[in-house]
């Protein structure tokens, strides 16, 4: 379980991020995490893995508070950040140096990923293109098998068939012992993969809040994602675009008729409505605490 209860947290004195943050992750399940630029998705998978300390209120991975980066806290959680270095050696180099520290990391795992990326152990690291370096370190993390992966933008730079590759290995990675934490801009390439959705928005004044958190189920019992003709006052709408043929709309689902979510439209009806979100979602969200 991955909790932050009241967490606030800024990078300049006077200039809060978050204020009274609560957000709860439990194992088993791929998170998306979305928000707006600068709204402090990748600040909250720092604070998670313990590379940045909350100013105020509580931080718990399982047993461990990640600030503390006690040695078993850190061999079972892996980041793969959006933005990295990498050393300039081969492929089976890295895994040697660094397998060492994830006690539960798999080899023929890792090898197996090298391959599916269409690489081989002994290529460079320094010799990799951006998006193939970024299979190295996602392979790596997948194969680290820590009960926290949080992996940031993961997909940016992974060409198209990896995004398939990708969602397929993530996939086959996770078990019940696992949280997965994926933010990300690249809605249309994780759409498939991620649930729960956490979504972060505007609060009041630049200060970021989580104004939603739903399973896909939850959301599509709540909401209907649909095309209309016209926008009437037959369902209460929340959020509309022009489409060909009429409007591609999110409406509050009062009928209980199935849809299929659209997350690009659901995080625009989050940006728009949050507060209308957070009351339809009250028991999942914290804006409701504004
Ligand atoms: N090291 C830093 N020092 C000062 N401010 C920072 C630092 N890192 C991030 N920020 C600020 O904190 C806010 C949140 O940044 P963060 O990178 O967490 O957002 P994000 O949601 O991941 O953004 P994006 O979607 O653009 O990647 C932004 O306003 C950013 O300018």
């Amino acid at each position: 379980m991955i909790e932050l209860t009241k967490v606030s947290f800024g990078y300049q004195r006077g200039r809060p991020l978050y204020e009274g943050l609560d957000l709860t992750l439990s194992e088993g399940s791929i998170y998306g995490l979305l928000g707006p630029n600068g709204a402090g998705k990748s600040t909250l998978l720092r604070l998670m893995s313990g590379l940045l300390y909350p100013k105020a209120g509580a931080i718990r991975v399982g047993n461990y508070v990640p600030g503390d980066r006690h040695p078993a806290f850190l061999e079972d959680t892996f980041l793969v950040p959006e933005e990295f270095y990498m050393p300039p050696v081969r492929i089976r180099q890295f895994v040697d140096s660094n397998a060492p520290f994830y006690p539960r990391f798999d080899r023929s795992q890792m090898k197996h990923y090298v391959q599916e990326f269409g690489l081989t152990d002994d290529q460079k690291l320094n010799e990799l293109s951006y998006g193939q370096k970024k299979k190295v370190l996602i392979g790596f993390g997948l194969a680290t098998n820590t009960a926290v992966l949080l992996m940031d933008e993961p997909t940016n730079g992974l060409d198209i068939p990896s995004k398939s590759q990708f969602r397929r290995l993530v996939a086959g990675a996770v078990d019940e012992r696992r949280i997965v934490v994926i933010s990300t801009h690249q809605i249309r390439d994780l759409e498939a993969l991620i649930d729960p959705v956490v979504i972060l928005a505007e609060r009041s004044r630049s200060r970021m809040t989580v104004a939603l958190k739903a399973s896909v189920e939850e959301i599509t019992a709540k909401l209907w994602f649909g095309m209309v003709s016209e926008l009437d006052s037959s369902r209460p709408i929340l959020y509309s675009e022009r489409a060909v043929g009429g409007y591609a709309i999110v409406a509050e689902n009062q009928s209980g008729e199935p849809s299929r979510l659209d997350l690009e439209r659901l995080f625009n009806t989050v940006q728009a409505e949050p507060q209308r979100i957070s009351q339809l979602f009250s028991s999942t969200s914290t804006y409701a605490a504004v």
